[in-house]
């Protein structure tokens, strides 16, 4: 009922076609007058609810036998026929009325401007209309005497709930039927006037009424009935309930106040804990005329510890008053449960059948297919607006000029399809677009849609992966069909290699049924298309290989666009376009130069990462502007991590390390195929890196030869090397350098063809195949002795380089001891220049004065030297193993 109270403007907007009939009856006087609607359907209503009516005979003898409740129902038929009443008498008098006391009438009053609050000038009429209807004709007796029975106490069953909302029915079926009396009087002359013709004035008020109260009553509105019906009955129990006021005292306050006064009727124990004092109204009216408790409704209680308790002091304190034990105030015994409490005790049960209602009903309206329970067949689809949300353009994706050519065709078929379409061209469903994390595969994608100007549907593929079965296929459903209702659009599924992985692998144990069925409807989809259908599919994958065939065929994803790491040139197109965000004043032709051949293998998320990592440097430092040094800073601190100026070596320790990282530096230095030094340092960093040495790559390679492979081998084993020659012993710092060479040896034996006794063979380094070796135990023997020969070979090159330069890596080592870091001005100095020509791009950004570290400000960085296929980079000299020993 709360609800209703709540939403009392529509209320009253439902109940105004109750008010609103009288004044519809100018339309329809020359026929029987008909009943408001709510008038023959609560009867009717009644019927389908207790089975047929009974015959009017039958209920005539009937009604001496059975009790009131029989009685009132009997009166029900000649309420069905109002027909009778043609003079428009209502029938009042079968209902006993009573009238509203003042008293009552200021609670209606009070109620109804409460319940108006809010609602339209217009309804508050109908509803104040109703009130006074109500007023002038009283409430029925009958409810009156139920509300007494419950105001004494008595519990609201379901009979005497029916009950009172039958009578509160008839009540407003009679409130209805006085109001179209009075209306049809008011109009009788005015019909009279114009009997066959309205006249201009009765049109007037024909079309006026009809205007106002809409059409006719619909006859479906039984619930409009039914709540008002409701309504009243509120209204009338509110009146004649009002509320219990109550007050709570001490047992010395009811002592002195109450029981030595004489003034106490009886006492209620309430559930054990609480006695409800009920007082002698009169008297206390005329000892206390001012006190709330003359009123009916209120009571005074307090609490008691026990019964036992209670009894006992009662008792007392009438002994001590000299009440005799025939007079004594009597006590009894109730146990009330609060409506709130009996409601918590249906909770579970509500709780149950709400949400089984809740969810038939989700499930119903999901019964199309695409939403499914829950909502979750729904898709997670992000759609971004082409004017509002995707401001990324070609221009911003740089360095990846053939891949933007091949997407381009997919912005010219969205943009003019017709020109493809004339000369007989089908239009490309998709592309995937595949490569290294981070090179820009979602910003190209996004770049598409930008150029297009169409919507941007973006989802990953993990987001149709749910624990329920059919929820994947769905959701893909869901995702089709909003994207055809919004062509031309594209859609963009990242990742989706984790739907549409190759359905004949990984399926040990089964349990792919989900992910089979997703794909399906991917493919399904794709097929569905016809091709007028302007919706573009674009796919980003790291792991192309490991795709379903069916998805890559023509005519589903047509175009397989690889997305590489970006050149040298490319690195410095992305630092360009990120550059243009920061504020720096540096030379930015030079810069983006210098900083592409700092960054070899670099994707373009770790160039954006850098250039922003060098702005908040700045910002640290207090810098106005973005600085050479900050972008290397950064970039150092994307390779290496951060520096670890809070781990302090021993001497002997810091000794080992320089003499380690001395002896890479001299390999460096001296062997031909070798990268060229750019810095070695000894201050620790990242994950365990107690020094390291920077090489830079001549440019980007992507053969190598095995000169290459040898030097390279030898200048990771210079570590190890450099240790075994200065020192007595070895640590376990060149663990990782042995790892780099054992997996390029490794490729070079079994996948480069670099040696004859296993020859030109290429064998999987799959993990999972190595319980079935493609090779035999011969072959196995082979490669393991090959692989040991090459290492060999190259730990010989390198000791026999560094025996001979033993004192050049002293020196060096003993530098670096004292600086910590040195760069190629300090190597130049200490051991003269290269003997070797340095690359091109070498002269152009690192020669000079850009070769120099300047002081302990740390100087450019770049890659650790070992980039390749084959060895990621990584600090020279880990001190994990180290650490370990300790
Ligand atoms: N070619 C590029 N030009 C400019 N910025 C780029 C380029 N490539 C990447 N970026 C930057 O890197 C960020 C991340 O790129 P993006 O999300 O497109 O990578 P991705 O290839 O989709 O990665 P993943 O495979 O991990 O999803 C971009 O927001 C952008 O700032």
């Amino acid at each position: 009922m709360s609800t209703l109270l709540r939403r009392s403007g529509y209320l009253a907007r439902i109940a105004r076609p109750n008010h609103n009939v009288p004044s519809r009856t100018t339309y329809l006087s020359r026929r029987p007058i008909p009943l408001p609607h709510c008038v023959y359907t609560q009867p009717h209503l009644r019927g389908f609810a207790t089975g047929p009516p009974k015959e009017p005979k039958n209920q005539k003898n009937e009604q001496k036998k059975n009790n009131k409740v029989a009685k009132d129902e009997a009166k029900e038929p000649q309420a069905e026929k109002p027909e009778a009443k043609q003079d428009g008498q209502p029938e009042a008098q079968q209902l006993h009325m009573s009238k509203l006391t003042p008293e009552e009438e200021k609670l209606l009053d009070q109620l109804v401007s409460f319940v108006s609050m809010g609602m339209p000038a217009e309804q508050v009429k109908h509803l104040k209309t109703a009130v006074e209807e109500i007023k002038k004709q009283g409430v029925p007796e009958e409810i009156r005497e139920e509300m007494e029975k419950l105001q004494r106490g008595e519990k609201l069953d379901l009979a005497t709930a029916a009950k009172l909302s039958r009578l509160t029915s008839q009540m407003s079926r009679k409130v209805a039927e006085q109001q179209m009396f009075n209306q049809n009087k008011n109009e009788e002359p005015q019909q009279k006037a114009g009997a066959h013709d309205p006249g201009p004035q009765g049109q007037e008020q024909q079309g006026k009424q009809q205007g106002k109260s809409g059409p006719k009553i619909d006859k479906n509105m039984d619930w409009s009935t039914t709540i008002t019906t409701a309504f009243v009955s509120y209204l009338i129990y509110r009146m004649l309930v009002p509320g219990e006021n109550t007050k709570e005292i001490t047992w010395q306050e009811f002592r002195t106040t109450f029981l030595d006064k004489g003034l106490v009727e009886k006492i209620v124990i309430l559930n054990g804990n609480k006695a409800k004092v009920h007082l002698h109204r009169e008297a206390v009216a005329s000892m206390y005329p001012e006190s709330p408790a003359t009123s009916n409704n209120f009571y005074y209680y307090f609490t008691i510890g026990s019964v036992e308790a209670f009894e006992r002091k009662m008792d007392d304190a009438q002994y001590e008053l000299g009440i005799p034990s025939s007079e004594r105030i009597p006590v009894a015994y109730s146990n009330e449960i609060s409506w709130f409490a009996t409601l918590l005790s249906f909770g579970p049960t509500l709780l149950l059948l709400g949400s089984l209602f809740y969810f038939t009903r989700r499930a119903g309206s999901g019964a199309g297919g695409n939403s499914g329970i829950f909502g979750m067949g729904r898709s997670r689809a992000k759609r971004f607006n082409h004017e509002t949300d995707i401001k990324v353009k070609f221009a911003d994706v740089a360095g990846m000029d053939e891949a933007k050519q091949e997407i381009m065709e997919f912005v010219s078929f969205l943009k003019e399809p017709s020109r493809f379409q004339k000369l007989g061209a089908k239009i490309p469903r998709g592309a995937i677009l595949s490569g290294p994390p981070g090179t820009g595969k979602t910003l190209l994608a996004k770049a598409t849609a930008g150029e297009s100007g169409v919507p941007f549907f973006s989802v990953s593929g993990s987001e149709f992966v749910e624990m329920f079965v059919g929820v994947g296929a769905s959701r893909v459903r869901d995702l089709f069909a909003n994207a055809r209702k919004s062509t031309p659009c594209i859609i963009f599924i990242d990742e989706i290699d984790a739907i549409g992985r190759s359905r004949a692998k990984n399926n040990f144990g089964g349990g792919n049924d989900e992910r089979e069925a997703t794909l399906n409807q991917i493919l399904t989809e794709m097929d569905g298309f016809n091709t007028t259908e302007q919706v573009v599919v674009l796919a980003g994958t790291n792991r192309p290989d490991v795709l379903d065939k069916a998805l890559m065929r023509p005519g589903r994803f047509d175009r397989h666009i690889n997305i590489d790491r970006p050149t040298m040139e490319g690195r410095s197109q992305i630092f360009a376009v990120h550059l243009k965000k920061i504020i720096t004043n540096e030379d930015t032709e030079f810069l983006k130069g210098r900083l592409a051949a700092l960054t070899p293998g670099f994707s373009g998320a770790d160039i954006a990462n850098c250039v922003n990592e060098a702005a908040l440097i700045a910002a640290r430092h207090q810098a106005d502007s973005v600085t050479m040094v900050h972008f290397e800073q950064a970039i150092e601190r994307v390779i290496g991590g951060l520096e670890k100026k809070s781990l302090v070596l021993k001497p002997e320790e810091k000794k080992t390390v320089a003499y380690h990282e001395a002896g890479h530096a001299i390999c460096g230095w001296y062997f031909k195929y070798a990268d060229p030094l750019l810095k070695v340092s000894i201050i620790p960093r990242g994950q365990g890196a107690l020094g390291y040495a920077q090489y830079l790559p001549a440019g980007d390679t992507y053969l190598m030869n095995v000169n290459q492979l040898m030097d390279r081998m030898a200048m990771t084993l210079g570590g190890r090397v450099s240790e075994e020659l200065h020192f007595d012993t070895v640590t376990s710092g060149a663990s990782d350098d042995f790892r780099k060479v054992t997996q390029m040896a490794t490729a070079m034996v079994t996948k480069w063809g670099m040696t004859k006794k296993i020859g030109y063979i290429y064998f999987e380094d799959d993990q999972q195949q190595q319980l079935h070796k493609p090779f035999s135990e011969e072959t196995a023997k082979n490669i393991d002795m090959e692989v040991k020969r090459i290492v060999d070979e190259a730990y010989k090159q390198c000791k026999d380089l560094l025996t001979e330069k033993k004192n050049e890596v002293g020196l060096v080592a003993d530098e670096l001891l004292k600086k910590e870091m040195l760069g190629r001005e300090d190597m130049i100095r200490l051991l003269g220049p290269r003997p070797f020509e340095d690359p091109q791009d070498f002269h152009k950004y690192f020669g000079g004065e850009h070769g120099r570290v300047p002081g302990q400000e740390p100087s450019p960085g770049g890659d650790t030297g070992v980039k390749g296929p084959v060895v990621p980079p990584a600090p020279a000299f880990k001190s994990t193993d180290l650490d370990a020993r300790r």
